[in-house]
């Protein structure tokens, strides 16, 4: 079946409409699936893109189903492993938050993603667990806490992860926002146990408490949930599978079962990647933004072969989140494809987008703004695009200070997506640029002084990877900045890595195969289901600023940043200058527009 993913290839206003005769070419995949006795279906990082990825370009339609083409996905292969008499689990490992408008478009009085769980509930997840995105602000914890958790009976785990509520009593207690753990018995008898552990994050809101991976595995209850012998360790979480904490739950494991086999799914940066810790183990990631569906799968045996040494086979692929993907490995056509569930869920979604008046357009775009496709700064950057056009123009709007010559900064990391050339609408805006951060500034700085921040916020970062194997206080200070939630700088190396193992610039001039993802792990064998040819890469600061105004150094001006990195920013302005200890109470807002609302007044203005 030659199918393709997306109706409203040539016709972005209908961006919000089930494809029914796609018309992008996409490729089929190479190979089917190598199912095992124990096989595992798992996403992660989806941060609301459950209508798919909707442009025409590459490599936009290898993503282009929804969360209901997915949902039928599933029901196929649940019944194909009932015909193969094997397990197959469905797992997430958190991140559901932020992202797009079907999770933060919400009318005001709405919650962030409330409307759009409700469809993630519908699929018989086995495991899910809780990512630093269900975190930043409270609300979106209790509501997970409150309405998504009851509903998933048990199966939503937040290992180290609490929450803080009023008890009967009206005391405050903290509870975990879902289970600690899960233990369960498949389908066909093996009994697993099951974590959902978050990375050391601490960036949380008030009223969150995330534990350290460290201190959570000296936990009795960790040791008493270990204790008993399953079939499978199904350690999930939102961590990132190379250097971060899981050998530190995987070692606690292994402590007291040294052959048991365990699975790690890991989530957070956003890549694809696996490794196998031992040969009786295997950790996978799978992307990010409905972008990527991971499988694994594993031939464990019968218990006795559980008891054994021998090293366990096991298989990963990365498979392209689209329709033509699910019909070859679901052996369904175009036409045997859709359950009523599925048809069900695609439709709720888009009637959510009309709700929420996703296809509310801003303007059109003259061109394609990349985060990293193209140079930074270029006319190409939506980096650039944002902070040196954008930001100045509706930070400016109605504003007080607009005739006070300034700097303004953000991270770079607040930029979510790229921007495609044609309709800018509200979907599109958030896409790019999800977060609801605050503007704020201290006022009458002397350019000179200003003018030292941007370059020493980003050497902070960049200096620091440079002499990553000479200076152990640097690579502390990274490590900071990854707790905190800076994590993108792992998405891009990846990029970057791909582009430059790949021959990049050659393949895509080739033009024998469409733009993707094409991945180096380190687990035998290809992972990727399609091959690509890798996406272009560009090296980014940490950290963007506009224009410095032409003016001598001791003209006072205002310095305008985003309040996510108030705290680092201000302690970079301490090391800058002597003069002044800066602290929060010389930061003021300055303005009302959030980061969230910059680019669709811009669209407004700039391109009607
Ligand atoms: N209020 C916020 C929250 C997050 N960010 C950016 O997102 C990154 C973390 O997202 P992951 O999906 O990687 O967990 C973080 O590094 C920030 O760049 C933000 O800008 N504002």
């Amino acid at each position: 079946a030659k199918s393709c993913s997306d109706e409203h290839a040539h016709d972005h206003s209908h961006a919000h409409q089930k494809r029914l005769f796609p018309q992008t070419q996409l490729t089929k995949p190479t190979r089917p699936l190598e199912w095992g006795d124990l096989n595992i279906i798992h996403t992660t990082d989806t941060h609301g893109w459950l209508l798919g990825h909707q442009h025409a370009s590459f490599p936009e339609p290898n993503y282009s189903g929804d969360l209901g083409d997915f949902a039928s996905f599933v029901q196929h292969m649940k019944q194909l492993a009932i015909e193969k008499d094997v397990d197959l689990l469905l797992v997430d490992s958190g991140d559901l938050h932020d992202g797009t408008g079907l999770s933060d478009g919400f009318p005001a009085g709405g919650i962030d993603a409330h409307d759009a769980n409700q469809f993630i509930k519908q699929l018989p997840y086995d495991i899910m667990a809780i990512g630093n995105h269900e975190l930043y602000d409270y609300i979106n914890t209790w509501d997970m806490y409150t309405n998504f958790v009851p509903a998933l009976g048990g199966k939503y785990l937040s290992s180290n992860v609490n929450i803080t509520v009023f008890d009967v009593n009206k005391n405050t207690i903290d509870v975990p926002v879902g289970n600690r753990f899960r233990k369960f018995t498949t389908r066909k008898g093996r009994k697993i146990t099951s974590l959902g552990v978050l990375y050391d994050f601490t960036g949380n809101d008030v009223n969150t408490t995330v534990q350290s991976v460290a201190d959570m595995v000296k936990e009795q209850w960790f040791a008493d949930a270990i204790a008993e012998e399953p079939d499978l360790f199904l350690l999930v979480g939102h961590m990132p599978v190379s250097r971060d904490n899981w050998p530190t739950v995987f070692n606690a494991v292994r402590a007291v079962h040294a052959q048991t086999p365990i699975i790690i799914l890991g989530g957070h940066s956003h890549i694809r990647d696996c490794n196998q810790p031992d040969g009786r183990s295997m950790a996978l990631e799978s992307g990010r933004y409905m972008e990527t569906i991971g499988w694994l799968s594993a031939n464990l045996g019968v218990r006795s072969d559980v008891d054994s040494k021998n090293n366990i086979s096991f298989n990963r692929r990365y498979l392209d989140q689209n329709r033509v993907t699910y019909e070859y490995h679901s052996q369904q056509n175009n036409h045997s494809f859709d359950t009523a569930q599925g048809q069900s869920i695609t439709q709720g979604l888009l009637n959510l987008a009309k709700k929420y008046d996703l296809s509310m357009l801003f303007g059109t775009a003259p061109q394609d703004y990349t985060i990293s496709r193209n140079p930074y700064p270029s006319n190409g950057s939506s980096l650039t695009l944002f902070i040196n056009e954008a930001a100045p123009y509706s930070l400016t709007l109605n504003n007080t200070r607009a005739n006070i010559s300034n700097i303004m900064i953000t991270n770079s990391g607040s930029q979510r997506f790229d921007i495609y050339s044609g309709t800018f609408d509200k979907n599109d805006q958030i896409s790019a640029s999800p977060f609801t951060d605050a503007f704020m500034f201290i006022k009458d700085l002397p350019l000179g002084v200003a003018q030292e921040v941007l370059p020493a916020l980003n050497t902070a970062g960049a200096d620091e990877r440079r002499r990553r194997d000479l200076s152990e206080v640097l690579r502390v200070r990274e490590r900071e900045m990854e707790k905190r939630g800076y994590i993108d700088r792992r998405y891009m190396e990846w990029l970057d890595e791909m582009d430059r193992r790949h021959d990049g610039a050659v393949k895509r001039a080739s033009h024998n195969s469409t733009l993707g993802y094409v991945t180096s792990d380190s687990c035998p064998g290809v992972g990727d289901d399609i091959l690509h040819a890798p996406l272009a890469s560009f090296d980014i600061p940490d950290f963007i600023g506009s224009d410095t105004p032409s003016l001598s150094n001791d003209t006072l001006i205002d310095l305008v940043f985003v309040d996510f990195i108030q705290e680092q920013l201000l302690e970079i302005l301490n090391e800058v200058q002597n003069t002044t200890t800066y602290t929060d109470s010389n930061v003021a807002s300055y303005t009302d527009v959030l980061s969230n609302a910059v680019l669709g007044l811009y669209a407004q203005h700039a391109w009607n």
